[in-house]
Protein backbone atom coordinates (compact mmCIF):
# COMPACT_ATOMS: atom_id res chain seq x y z
CA UNK A 1 0.00 0.00 0.00
CA UNK A 2 3.09 2.61 0.98
CA UNK A 3 5.15 1.21 -2.06
CA UNK A 4 1.76 1.86 -4.19
CA UNK A 5 1.40 5.60 -2.66
CA UNK A 6 4.84 6.06 -3.50
CA UNK A 7 5.20 5.46 -6.72
CA UNK A 8 1.94 7.33 -7.32
CA UNK A 9 4.12 10.55 -5.62
CA UNK A 10 6.99 9.62 -8.46
CA UNK A 11 4.47 10.54 -10.71
CA UNK A 12 2.84 13.68 -9.58
CA UNK A 13 5.11 16.77 -9.75
CA UNK A 14 7.47 17.38 -6.70
CA UNK A 15 6.29 19.89 -4.28
CA UNK A 16 8.53 22.34 -2.97
CA UNK A 17 9.54 22.09 0.85
CA UNK A 18 11.38 25.75 0.44
CA UNK A 19 8.93 27.05 3.28
CA UNK A 20 9.74 24.95 5.49
CA UNK A 21 13.34 25.26 5.92
CA UNK A 22 14.98 25.91 9.49
CA UNK A 23 18.63 25.54 10.26
CA UNK A 24 18.85 21.46 10.52
CA UNK A 25 16.81 21.77 7.36
CA UNK A 26 18.09 23.01 4.30
CA UNK A 27 16.29 24.14 0.89
CA UNK A 28 15.01 21.69 -1.25
CA UNK A 29 16.86 23.06 -4.44
CA UNK A 30 20.26 23.48 -2.27
CA UNK A 31 20.60 19.76 -1.41
CA UNK A 32 18.99 19.19 -5.16
CA UNK A 33 22.02 21.11 -6.20
CA UNK A 34 24.41 18.75 -4.46
CA UNK A 35 22.39 15.50 -4.63
CA UNK A 36 20.97 15.43 -8.36
CA UNK A 37 17.59 13.59 -7.81
CA UNK A 38 17.06 14.08 -4.11
CA UNK A 39 13.41 15.72 -4.70
CA UNK A 40 12.47 12.85 -5.88
CA UNK A 41 14.18 10.41 -3.80
CA UNK A 42 13.13 12.37 -0.61
CA UNK A 43 9.65 12.42 -1.97
CA UNK A 44 9.52 8.79 -2.66
CA UNK A 45 10.56 8.04 1.07
CA UNK A 46 8.30 10.20 2.66
CA UNK A 47 5.24 8.65 0.35
CA UNK A 48 6.47 5.25 1.13
CA UNK A 49 7.92 4.90 4.54
CA UNK A 50 6.15 8.06 6.06
CA UNK A 51 9.97 9.65 6.70
CA UNK A 52 11.38 12.69 6.12
CA UNK A 53 15.10 12.37 4.94
CA UNK A 54 15.31 16.28 4.83
CA UNK A 55 16.34 16.61 8.53
CA UNK A 56 18.99 13.92 8.21
CA UNK A 57 20.52 14.64 4.94
CA UNK A 58 20.74 18.30 6.27
CA UNK A 59 22.63 17.49 9.44
CA UNK A 60 25.04 15.32 7.51
CA UNK A 61 25.52 18.02 5.05
CA UNK A 62 26.21 21.00 7.59
CA UNK A 63 28.66 18.43 9.68
CA UNK A 64 30.71 17.75 6.69
CA UNK A 65 30.57 21.57 5.56
CA UNK A 66 31.78 22.28 9.27
CA UNK A 67 34.13 19.64 9.65
CA UNK A 68 35.71 20.98 5.79
CA UNK A 69 35.53 24.44 7.19
CA UNK A 70 37.51 23.59 10.61
CA UNK A 71 40.01 21.28 8.14
CA UNK A 72 40.32 24.09 5.99
CA UNK A 73 41.22 26.72 8.60
CA UNK A 74 43.31 24.50 11.05
CA UNK A 75 45.22 23.41 7.90
CA UNK A 76 45.76 27.29 7.00
CA UNK A 77 46.41 27.93 10.75
CA UNK A 78 48.83 25.13 11.45
CA UNK A 79 51.11 26.28 8.19
CA UNK A 80 51.28 29.88 9.57
CA UNK A 81 52.20 28.34 12.88
CA UNK A 82 55.07 25.91 11.62
CA UNK A 83 56.09 29.17 9.21
CA UNK A 84 56.41 31.30 12.64
CA UNK A 85 56.27 29.47 15.13
CA UNK A 86 58.30 26.34 14.23
CA UNK A 87 61.78 25.44 13.42
CA UNK A 88 63.22 22.62 11.09
CA UNK A 89 66.30 20.98 9.67
CA UNK A 90 66.51 18.72 6.60
CA UNK A 91 69.01 16.36 6.48
CA UNK A 92 69.11 14.46 2.98
CA UNK A 93 70.64 10.75 1.95
CA UNK A 94 73.77 10.17 0.91
CA UNK A 95 75.56 12.21 4.47
CA UNK A 96 76.44 10.39 6.57
CA UNK A 97 73.61 12.28 9.39
CA UNK A 98 71.23 10.62 7.74
CA UNK A 99 72.42 7.36 8.80
CA UNK A 100 72.58 8.06 12.36
CA UNK A 101 69.09 9.98 12.49
CA UNK A 102 67.29 6.93 10.69
CA UNK A 103 69.38 4.64 12.65
CA UNK A 104 68.55 6.03 16.18
CA UNK A 105 64.74 6.95 15.19
CA UNK A 106 64.32 2.82 14.53
CA UNK A 107 65.46 2.59 18.08
CA UNK A 108 62.54 4.66 19.60
CA UNK A 109 59.21 4.07 20.71
CA UNK A 110 57.46 6.06 17.51
CA UNK A 111 58.84 3.04 15.82
CA UNK A 112 57.00 1.04 17.66
CA UNK A 113 54.29 2.63 18.09
CA UNK A 114 53.61 4.11 14.82
CA UNK A 115 50.89 3.05 12.22
CA UNK A 116 52.57 3.58 9.06
CA UNK A 117 56.40 1.57 9.45
CA UNK A 118 58.64 0.21 6.92
CA UNK A 119 60.79 -2.88 7.19
CA UNK A 120 64.31 -3.48 6.69
CA UNK A 121 65.86 -6.66 7.35
CA UNK A 122 68.34 -5.69 10.23
CA UNK A 123 69.16 -2.82 8.67
CA UNK A 124 72.52 -4.83 8.17
CA UNK A 125 74.31 -3.97 5.30
CA UNK A 126 76.11 -6.34 3.09
CA UNK A 127 79.80 -4.47 4.59
CA UNK A 128 78.65 -4.69 8.45
CA UNK A 129 80.12 -7.37 10.37
CA UNK A 130 78.17 -9.85 11.17
CA UNK A 131 78.76 -9.61 14.90
CA UNK A 132 75.62 -7.13 14.24
CA UNK A 133 73.67 -9.48 12.77
CA UNK A 134 73.95 -11.59 15.84
CA UNK A 135 72.88 -8.82 17.98
CA UNK A 136 69.91 -7.97 15.67
CA UNK A 137 68.94 -11.84 14.59
CA UNK A 138 69.20 -12.91 17.83
CA UNK A 139 71.25 -15.78 16.01
CA UNK A 140 74.99 -17.00 17.51
CA UNK A 141 76.72 -17.04 14.06
CA UNK A 142 79.98 -18.27 15.92
CA UNK A 143 78.04 -21.15 17.49
CA UNK A 144 76.97 -22.66 14.43
CA UNK A 145 78.51 -26.24 13.55
CA UNK A 146 81.88 -25.59 11.18
CA UNK A 147 82.13 -29.03 10.12
CA UNK A 148 78.18 -28.61 7.65
CA UNK A 149 77.67 -26.66 4.93
CA UNK A 150 75.52 -23.66 6.02
CA UNK A 151 72.55 -22.83 3.69
CA UNK A 152 72.52 -19.21 3.29
CA UNK A 153 68.76 -19.04 2.20
CA UNK A 154 67.96 -19.94 5.91
CA UNK A 155 69.74 -17.10 7.88
CA UNK A 156 68.87 -14.28 5.69
CA UNK A 157 65.17 -15.52 6.44
CA UNK A 158 65.78 -16.26 10.09
CA UNK A 159 67.36 -12.46 10.74
CA UNK A 160 64.89 -10.43 12.53
CA UNK A 161 63.59 -7.61 11.04
CA UNK A 162 63.66 -3.80 12.19
CA UNK A 163 61.13 -1.23 11.38
CA UNK A 164 61.38 2.44 10.78
CA UNK A 165 58.65 5.06 10.24
CA UNK A 166 56.94 4.73 6.91
CA UNK A 167 57.45 7.85 4.06
CA UNK A 168 55.45 10.73 5.64
CA UNK A 169 54.79 12.95 9.10
CA UNK A 170 55.41 11.41 12.14
CA UNK A 171 55.43 12.98 15.79
CA UNK A 172 57.13 12.22 19.02
CA UNK A 173 58.12 13.64 22.46
CA UNK A 174 61.27 13.54 23.17
CA UNK A 175 63.29 14.67 26.71
CA UNK A 176 60.26 16.55 26.95
CA UNK A 177 59.95 18.48 23.11
CA UNK A 178 57.54 17.64 20.76
CA UNK A 179 59.55 17.12 17.23
CA UNK A 180 58.11 16.40 14.04
CA UNK A 181 59.59 13.70 11.69
CA UNK A 182 58.58 14.11 8.23
CA UNK A 183 60.33 11.39 5.81
CA UNK A 184 59.83 11.82 1.70
CA UNK A 185 61.58 10.42 -1.28
CA UNK A 186 62.06 12.85 -4.07
CA UNK A 187 62.92 11.85 -7.94
CA UNK A 188 65.01 14.26 -9.66
CA UNK A 189 66.23 13.70 -13.13
CA UNK A 190 69.53 14.17 -14.31
CA UNK A 191 69.37 16.88 -17.23
CA UNK A 192 72.54 15.28 -19.09
CA UNK A 193 71.89 11.62 -19.09
CA UNK A 194 68.18 11.48 -18.62
CA UNK A 195 68.30 9.19 -15.65
CA UNK A 196 65.83 9.36 -12.57
CA UNK A 197 67.42 8.85 -9.21
CA UNK A 198 65.37 9.09 -5.65
CA UNK A 199 66.80 10.76 -3.10
CA UNK A 200 65.86 10.59 0.56
CA UNK A 201 65.46 13.21 2.93
CA UNK A 202 63.72 13.99 6.63
CA UNK A 203 62.71 17.08 7.99
CA UNK A 204 62.84 17.46 11.74
CA UNK A 205 60.43 20.23 13.27
CA UNK A 206 60.43 21.57 16.70
CA UNK A 207 57.92 24.11 18.30
CA UNK A 208 59.63 27.46 18.90
CA UNK A 209 61.88 30.07 16.76
CA UNK A 210 65.18 28.21 17.91
CA UNK A 211 66.76 25.24 16.30
CA UNK A 212 69.15 23.91 18.87
CA UNK A 213 66.29 20.97 20.59
CA UNK A 214 66.79 19.86 16.84
CA UNK A 215 70.57 20.18 17.02
CA UNK A 216 70.90 18.72 20.25
CA UNK A 217 68.84 15.45 18.96
CA UNK A 218 70.76 15.68 15.69
CA UNK A 219 73.97 15.43 17.87
CA UNK A 220 72.80 12.70 20.10
CA UNK A 221 72.12 10.30 17.27
CA UNK A 222 75.34 11.33 16.01
CA UNK A 223 77.01 10.63 18.78
CA UNK A 224 75.01 7.03 19.57
CA UNK A 225 76.60 6.43 16.66
CA UNK A 226 80.42 7.13 17.24
CA UNK A 227 79.66 5.32 20.92
CA UNK A 228 78.71 2.33 18.77
CA UNK A 229 81.62 2.94 16.10
CA UNK A 230 84.34 3.16 18.22
CA UNK A 231 86.03 -0.08 17.29
CA UNK A 232 85.58 0.28 13.26
CA UNK A 233 86.60 2.02 10.13
CA UNK A 234 84.80 3.46 7.79
CA UNK A 235 86.39 3.04 4.71
CA UNK A 236 85.48 5.88 1.79
CA UNK A 237 86.39 5.80 -2.27
CA UNK A 238 86.10 8.44 -4.46
CA UNK A 239 82.08 8.39 -6.15
CA UNK A 240 82.00 6.88 -10.19
CA UNK A 241 81.90 9.75 -12.31
CA UNK A 242 77.92 8.83 -12.97
CA UNK A 243 77.24 9.47 -9.28
CA UNK A 244 78.80 12.68 -9.02
CA UNK A 245 77.31 13.64 -11.81
CA UNK A 246 74.02 12.86 -10.31
CA UNK A 247 74.81 15.20 -7.31
CA UNK A 248 76.00 12.20 -5.08
CA UNK A 249 79.00 13.61 -2.31
CA UNK A 250 82.47 13.13 -4.02
CA UNK A 251 83.49 9.94 -1.22
CA UNK A 252 80.99 7.05 -1.12
CA UNK A 253 81.00 4.90 1.88
CA UNK A 254 82.12 1.29 1.39
CA UNK A 255 82.85 -0.07 4.07
CA UNK A 256 82.72 -0.18 7.98
CA UNK A 257 84.96 -2.74 9.17
CA UNK A 258 85.95 -3.52 12.81
CA UNK A 259 88.85 -1.98 13.09
CA UNK A 260 92.01 -3.84 12.44
CA UNK A 261 93.89 -4.28 15.99
CA UNK A 262 97.50 -2.84 15.29
CA UNK A 263 99.33 -6.38 16.91
CA UNK A 264 97.71 -8.03 14.12
CA UNK A 265 100.21 -6.38 11.43
CA UNK A 266 103.40 -8.05 12.09
CA UNK A 267 106.02 -5.08 11.86
CA UNK A 268 109.29 -4.27 13.78
CA UNK A 269 107.99 -2.83 16.82
CA UNK A 270 110.68 0.24 16.83
CA UNK A 271 108.96 0.99 13.14
CA UNK A 272 105.24 0.90 14.51
CA UNK A 273 106.08 2.80 16.84
CA UNK A 274 108.08 6.16 15.05
CA UNK A 275 104.80 6.00 12.78
CA UNK A 276 102.58 5.53 15.73
CA UNK A 277 104.14 8.14 17.82
CA UNK A 278 104.73 11.08 14.96
CA UNK A 279 101.14 10.59 13.78
CA UNK A 280 99.83 10.89 17.93
CA UNK A 281 101.72 14.22 17.39
CA UNK A 282 100.89 15.49 14.78
CA UNK A 283 97.07 15.20 15.40
CA UNK A 284 97.73 16.31 18.45
CA UNK A 285 95.13 19.60 19.37
CA UNK A 286 97.71 21.68 20.10
CA UNK A 287 99.79 21.02 16.63
CA UNK A 288 98.07 22.85 14.26
CA UNK A 289 98.99 26.15 15.60
CA UNK A 290 102.47 25.14 16.48
CA UNK A 291 102.58 24.38 12.69
CA UNK A 292 100.52 28.25 12.06
CA UNK A 293 103.12 29.62 14.13
CA UNK A 294 105.62 28.43 12.04
CA UNK A 295 103.90 29.28 8.77
CA UNK A 296 104.24 25.36 7.74
CA UNK A 297 101.73 23.93 6.03
CA UNK A 298 99.90 21.54 8.68
CA UNK A 299 100.11 18.18 6.82
CA UNK A 300 101.88 14.60 7.14
CA UNK A 301 102.40 12.43 4.39
CA UNK A 302 103.91 8.93 4.64
CA UNK A 303 105.46 6.94 1.82
CA UNK A 304 104.97 2.86 2.56
CA UNK A 305 107.04 0.68 0.19
CA UNK A 306 108.07 -2.80 -0.07
CA UNK A 307 106.95 -5.90 -2.07
CA UNK A 308 103.44 -6.65 -2.57
CA UNK A 309 101.68 -8.38 0.42
CA UNK A 310 103.91 -7.03 3.16
CA UNK A 311 101.26 -5.07 4.72
CA UNK A 312 101.65 -1.55 3.62
CA UNK A 313 97.55 -1.26 3.26
CA UNK A 314 96.94 -3.12 6.69
CA UNK A 315 99.14 -1.15 8.51
CA UNK A 316 97.30 2.21 6.95
CA UNK A 317 94.25 0.33 8.19
CA UNK A 318 95.24 -0.49 11.83
CA UNK A 319 96.71 3.36 12.44
CA UNK A 320 93.53 4.25 11.09
CA UNK A 321 92.07 2.43 13.78
CA UNK A 322 94.26 3.21 16.60
CA UNK A 323 93.42 6.89 15.74
CA UNK A 324 89.79 6.27 14.77
CA UNK A 325 89.94 7.76 11.62
CA UNK A 326 88.03 7.40 8.85
CA UNK A 327 89.73 5.79 5.80
CA UNK A 328 90.01 7.94 2.52
CA UNK A 329 91.24 5.46 -0.71
CA UNK A 330 92.33 6.71 -3.87
CA UNK A 331 93.14 4.63 -6.75
CA UNK A 332 95.29 6.47 -9.34
CA UNK A 333 94.46 3.74 -11.73
CA UNK A 334 90.84 4.40 -12.04
CA UNK A 335 90.26 5.45 -15.38
CA UNK A 336 87.79 8.25 -15.17
CA UNK A 337 89.16 10.25 -12.18
CA UNK A 338 90.38 13.17 -13.46
CA UNK A 339 92.42 16.08 -12.20
CA UNK A 340 89.53 18.20 -11.39
CA UNK A 341 87.68 15.33 -9.36
CA UNK A 342 91.05 14.65 -7.44
CA UNK A 343 91.05 18.34 -6.49
CA UNK A 344 87.57 17.88 -5.42
CA UNK A 345 88.38 15.06 -3.44
CA UNK A 346 91.14 16.29 -1.63
CA UNK A 347 88.88 19.78 -0.96
CA UNK A 348 86.14 18.11 0.63
CA UNK A 349 87.94 15.77 2.98
CA UNK A 350 87.12 15.87 6.90
CA UNK A 351 89.34 17.68 9.33
CA UNK A 352 91.35 14.16 10.26
CA UNK A 353 91.54 11.52 8.42
CA UNK A 354 93.76 9.10 6.99
CA UNK A 355 94.37 9.25 2.69
CA UNK A 356 95.39 6.20 1.20
CA UNK A 357 96.73 6.75 -2.42
CA UNK A 358 97.54 3.23 -3.29
CA UNK A 359 100.20 1.88 -5.90
CA UNK A 360 101.47 5.70 -7.23
CA UNK A 361 103.64 3.89 -9.16
CA UNK A 362 101.49 2.00 -11.27
CA UNK A 363 99.20 5.40 -11.81
CA UNK A 364 101.46 7.06 -14.94
CA UNK A 365 102.76 9.10 -12.45
CA UNK A 366 106.19 8.07 -13.50
CA UNK A 367 108.37 11.54 -14.34
CA UNK A 368 107.01 12.44 -18.10
CA UNK A 369 109.48 13.83 -20.65
CA UNK A 370 107.11 16.85 -20.96
CA UNK A 371 107.54 17.24 -17.27
CA UNK A 372 110.85 17.24 -16.97
CA UNK A 373 111.50 19.94 -20.02
CA UNK A 374 108.74 21.94 -18.29
CA UNK A 375 110.32 21.52 -14.87
CA UNK A 376 113.61 22.81 -16.10
CA UNK A 377 111.87 25.49 -17.94
CA UNK A 378 110.32 27.12 -14.64
CA UNK A 379 113.55 26.25 -12.50
CA UNK A 380 115.84 28.28 -14.71
CA UNK A 381 113.56 31.12 -15.46
CA UNK A 382 115.15 33.70 -13.40
CA UNK A 383 111.88 36.00 -12.37
CA UNK A 384 109.15 34.77 -10.49
CA UNK A 385 106.70 36.20 -12.74
CA UNK A 386 108.65 33.91 -15.32
CA UNK A 387 108.19 31.28 -13.33
CA UNK A 388 104.41 31.17 -12.53
CA UNK A 389 103.74 32.15 -16.31
CA UNK A 390 105.90 28.61 -16.96
CA UNK A 391 104.09 26.76 -14.51
CA UNK A 392 100.44 27.75 -15.96
CA UNK A 393 101.24 26.96 -19.12
CA UNK A 394 102.48 23.43 -18.13
CA UNK A 395 99.15 23.04 -16.30
CA UNK A 396 97.29 24.10 -19.22
CA UNK A 397 99.47 21.51 -21.46
CA UNK A 398 98.82 18.99 -18.58
CA UNK A 399 95.47 19.63 -18.59
CA UNK A 400 95.09 19.01 -22.82
CA UNK A 401 97.00 16.21 -22.53
CA UNK A 402 94.79 14.46 -20.06
CA UNK A 403 92.10 15.31 -22.29
CA UNK A 404 92.96 14.46 -25.59
CA UNK A 405 95.18 11.13 -24.16
CA UNK A 406 92.83 10.55 -21.51
CA UNK A 407 95.85 9.12 -19.30
CA UNK A 408 94.26 10.08 -15.77
CA UNK A 409 96.19 11.40 -13.63
CA UNK A 410 99.34 13.68 -14.31
CA UNK A 411 102.30 13.79 -11.41
CA UNK A 412 102.09 17.62 -11.98
CA UNK A 413 97.34 17.36 -10.93
CA UNK A 414 99.02 14.72 -8.33
CA UNK A 415 101.20 17.10 -6.78
CA UNK A 416 98.42 20.00 -7.01
CA UNK A 417 95.94 17.96 -5.26
CA UNK A 418 98.50 17.25 -2.44
CA UNK A 419 99.63 20.78 -2.23
CA UNK A 420 96.62 22.56 -3.29
CA UNK A 421 95.51 25.37 -1.10
CA UNK A 422 91.85 24.22 -1.32
CA UNK A 423 93.49 20.87 0.10
CA UNK A 424 92.46 20.36 3.94
CA UNK A 425 94.85 20.54 6.17
CA UNK A 426 95.26 18.22 9.13
CA UNK A 427 94.78 14.98 6.66
CA UNK A 428 97.17 11.90 7.13
CA UNK A 429 98.69 11.40 3.88
CA UNK A 430 99.84 7.43 3.09
CA UNK A 431 101.01 7.06 -0.29
CA UNK A 432 102.33 2.91 -1.32
CA UNK A 433 103.80 1.82 -3.58
CA UNK A 434 105.93 -1.71 -4.66
CA UNK A 435 108.75 0.54 -7.00
CA UNK A 436 109.94 3.21 -4.59
CA UNK A 437 112.57 4.04 -7.34
CA UNK A 438 110.19 4.65 -10.15
CA UNK A 439 108.73 7.78 -7.89
CA UNK A 440 109.69 11.35 -8.83
CA UNK A 441 111.54 13.02 -6.67
CA UNK A 442 109.46 16.07 -6.60
CA UNK A 443 106.81 13.62 -4.98
CA UNK A 444 108.49 12.01 -2.29
CA UNK A 445 110.21 15.33 -1.22
CA UNK A 446 110.14 16.46 2.09
CA UNK A 447 106.88 18.13 2.90
CA UNK A 448 104.91 15.99 1.00
CA UNK A 449 106.38 12.53 2.51
CA UNK A 450 107.81 13.04 5.70
CA UNK A 451 108.09 9.57 6.99
CA UNK A 452 109.17 6.66 4.59
CA UNK A 453 108.92 3.20 5.84
CA UNK A 454 110.27 0.16 4.02
CA UNK A 455 108.09 -3.25 4.58
CA UNK A 456 110.40 -6.61 3.72
CA UNK A 457 109.19 -9.85 3.27
CA UNK A 458 108.98 -11.51 6.31
CA UNK A 459 111.61 -12.42 8.51
CA UNK A 460 112.11 -15.32 10.71
CA UNK A 461 110.70 -13.53 13.84
CA UNK A 462 108.04 -12.34 12.02
CA UNK A 463 107.07 -15.45 10.35
CA UNK A 464 107.14 -16.64 14.16
CA UNK A 465 104.78 -13.93 15.41
CA UNK A 466 102.51 -14.43 12.30
CA UNK A 467 102.30 -18.62 12.97
CA UNK A 468 101.64 -17.57 16.72
CA UNK A 469 98.65 -14.94 15.68
CA UNK A 470 96.92 -17.48 13.32
CA UNK A 471 96.84 -20.33 15.76
CA UNK A 472 96.38 -18.64 19.32
CA UNK A 473 92.68 -19.17 20.45
CA UNK A 474 90.45 -16.24 20.13
CA UNK A 475 89.79 -14.14 22.59
CA UNK A 476 86.29 -12.66 22.46
CA UNK A 477 86.36 -9.15 21.89
CA UNK A 478 84.93 -5.88 24.27
CA UNK A 479 82.61 -6.00 21.88
CA UNK A 480 81.15 -9.06 21.23
CA UNK A 481 81.68 -10.37 24.76
CA UNK A 482 78.33 -8.76 25.82
CA UNK A 483 76.86 -9.91 22.76
CA UNK A 484 77.66 -13.81 23.29
CA UNK A 485 76.37 -13.81 26.71
CA UNK A 486 73.67 -12.26 26.18
CA UNK A 487 73.04 -15.33 23.34
CA UNK A 488 73.88 -17.85 26.20
CA UNK A 489 71.12 -16.53 27.77
CA UNK A 490 68.40 -17.07 25.34
CA UNK A 491 69.49 -20.60 24.02
CA UNK A 492 65.96 -21.64 23.53
CA UNK A 493 66.03 -19.06 20.72
CA UNK A 494 68.72 -19.82 18.99
CA UNK A 495 67.81 -23.20 18.83
CA UNK A 496 64.56 -22.51 16.76
CA UNK A 497 66.53 -20.14 14.48
CA UNK A 498 68.83 -22.43 13.55
CA UNK A 499 71.35 -20.51 11.30
CA UNK A 500 71.49 -23.12 8.22
CA UNK A 501 70.20 -26.37 8.23
CA UNK A 502 73.19 -28.72 7.62
CA UNK A 503 73.26 -29.60 3.75
CA UNK A 504 73.35 -33.42 4.34
CA UNK A 505 69.89 -33.67 5.64
CA UNK A 506 69.42 -32.41 1.86
CA UNK A 507 71.30 -35.52 0.65
CA UNK A 508 74.68 -32.95 -0.26
CA UNK A 509 77.56 -34.39 1.41
CA UNK A 510 79.57 -32.81 4.23
CA UNK A 511 82.62 -31.11 3.61
CA UNK A 512 85.35 -32.90 4.46
CA UNK A 513 86.09 -32.42 8.66
CA UNK A 514 89.11 -30.23 9.60
CA UNK A 515 90.36 -31.52 13.05
CA UNK A 516 90.77 -29.46 15.03
CA UNK A 517 94.32 -29.57 16.92
CA UNK A 518 94.06 -27.41 19.97
CA UNK A 519 96.02 -29.70 22.08
CA UNK A 520 98.67 -27.32 22.85
CA UNK A 521 99.77 -24.75 25.31
CA UNK A 522 101.08 -21.50 24.42
CA UNK A 523 104.52 -22.59 24.92
CA UNK A 524 104.06 -25.62 22.63
CA UNK A 525 102.78 -23.31 20.28
CA UNK A 526 105.61 -20.63 20.60
CA UNK A 527 107.78 -23.90 20.06
CA UNK A 528 105.79 -25.06 17.11
CA UNK A 529 106.13 -21.58 15.76
CA UNK A 530 109.72 -21.30 16.17
CA UNK A 531 110.78 -24.97 14.58
CA UNK A 532 108.19 -23.68 11.56
CA UNK A 533 109.67 -20.39 10.77
CA UNK A 534 113.26 -22.28 11.13
CA UNK A 535 112.11 -24.12 8.08
CA UNK A 536 111.36 -20.86 5.78
CA UNK A 537 114.26 -18.95 4.04
CA UNK A 538 114.61 -15.33 5.91
CA UNK A 539 113.24 -12.26 3.97
CA UNK A 540 111.51 -14.34 1.16
CA UNK A 541 108.37 -15.07 1.80
CA UNK A 542 105.92 -12.01 1.87
CA UNK A 543 103.50 -12.22 5.13
CA UNK A 544 100.49 -12.75 2.71
CA UNK A 545 102.15 -15.62 0.98
CA UNK A 546 102.50 -17.36 4.81
CA UNK A 547 99.39 -16.64 5.81
CA UNK A 548 97.89 -17.83 2.40
CA UNK A 549 99.56 -21.03 3.36
CA UNK A 550 98.40 -21.26 6.90
CA UNK A 551 94.95 -20.58 6.20
CA UNK A 552 94.96 -23.75 4.29
CA UNK A 553 95.32 -25.56 7.39
CA UNK A 554 93.67 -23.31 9.55
CA UNK A 555 93.39 -25.33 12.76
CA UNK A 556 96.24 -27.88 12.82
CA UNK A 557 99.74 -26.03 13.62
CA UNK A 558 101.29 -29.50 13.59
CA UNK A 559 100.25 -30.50 10.12
CA UNK A 560 101.18 -27.01 9.01
CA UNK A 561 104.80 -27.49 10.71
CA UNK A 562 105.18 -31.41 8.90
CA UNK A 563 104.15 -30.17 5.49
CA UNK A 564 105.79 -26.61 4.94
CA UNK A 565 109.03 -27.65 3.56
CA UNK A 566 106.88 -29.14 0.73
CA UNK A 567 105.40 -26.33 0.46
CA UNK A 568 108.54 -24.33 0.49
CA UNK A 569 110.09 -25.74 -2.13
CA UNK A 570 107.09 -25.77 -4.47
CA UNK A 571 106.71 -22.18 -4.04
CA UNK A 572 110.07 -21.11 -4.39
CA UNK A 573 110.46 -22.75 -7.70
CA UNK A 574 107.40 -21.18 -9.09
CA UNK A 575 109.13 -18.00 -7.79
CA UNK A 576 112.25 -18.77 -9.71
CA UNK A 577 110.34 -19.74 -13.26
CA UNK A 578 107.87 -16.55 -12.30
CA UNK A 579 111.27 -14.63 -12.59
CA UNK A 580 113.28 -16.40 -15.93
CA UNK A 581 109.89 -15.54 -17.52
CA UNK A 582 109.09 -11.95 -16.30
CA UNK A 583 112.75 -10.38 -14.73
CA UNK A 584 111.43 -7.54 -12.74
N1 LIG B 1 103.14 -7.47 8.10
C1 LIG B 1 101.99 -8.12 8.08
N2 LIG B 1 101.40 -8.47 9.24
C2 LIG B 1 100.24 -9.14 9.23
N3 LIG B 1 99.59 -9.50 8.12
C3 LIG B 1 100.12 -9.17 6.95
C4 LIG B 1 101.35 -8.46 6.87
N4 LIG B 1 101.64 -8.27 5.58
C5 LIG B 1 100.64 -8.80 4.89
N5 LIG B 1 99.74 -9.35 5.70
C6 LIG B 1 98.50 -10.01 5.27
O1 LIG B 1 98.56 -10.19 3.88
C7 LIG B 1 97.43 -9.69 3.21
C8 LIG B 1 97.82 -8.59 2.25
O2 LIG B 1 98.38 -7.51 2.96
P1 LIG B 1 98.36 -6.00 2.47
O3 LIG B 1 97.23 -5.77 1.53
O4 LIG B 1 98.45 -5.13 3.66
O5 LIG B 1 99.70 -5.94 1.66
P2 LIG B 1 100.26 -4.74 0.80
O6 LIG B 1 101.69 -4.59 1.16
O7 LIG B 1 99.41 -3.55 0.91
O8 LIG B 1 100.14 -5.35 -0.65
P3 LIG B 1 100.11 -4.58 -2.06
O9 LIG B 1 101.42 -3.93 -2.25
O10 LIG B 1 99.86 -5.68 -3.03
O11 LIG B 1 98.97 -3.61 -1.97
C9 LIG B 1 96.49 -9.21 4.30
O12 LIG B 1 95.50 -10.18 4.47
C10 LIG B 1 97.32 -9.11 5.53
O13 LIG B 1 96.60 -9.53 6.66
Amino acid sequence: MGLDKGLRSLLSPPQSTDNNTSLTQLPANILEAFIPGYSVISKFLLDALGFDITIVVSVCFLAFALWTAVLYLWKHAYALFQRYGMSSITIESGDDIHEHVMSWIADQQISRDSRSLMAKTGLVSAWDDEADGVDIAGVDIADADEDAFLNFSNWEANVSLRYQPDFGRHRFWHHGSYFEFTREAKQTMDSVYGIISTKETINLTCIGRSTQPIKDLIRECRDRHLDRGKLRTSVRRPATRDMRNRGYPPWVKVAVRPSRPMDTVILDPEQKQNVLADINEYLHPATPKWYANRGIPYRRGFLFYGPPGTGKTSFSFAIAGVFGLDIYCISLLEPTLTEEDLGALFTSLPRRCVVLLEDIDSAGLAHRAGDKEDDKVARSDSTQIGAEIAQALKSVHNKEMNKNTNRGISLSGLLNAIDGVASHEGRVLVMTTNFPEKLDEALIRPGRVDMKVAFTMATRSQIQELFVRMYAPDEPSPRTKPLIASIADNTKLADTRLLGTKAASDGIPTPPSTPRDTTFSLDELEAIAKDFAGLLPDVTFSPAEIQGYLLTRKKEPRRALEEVEEWRDVTLKAKEAKSKVAPV
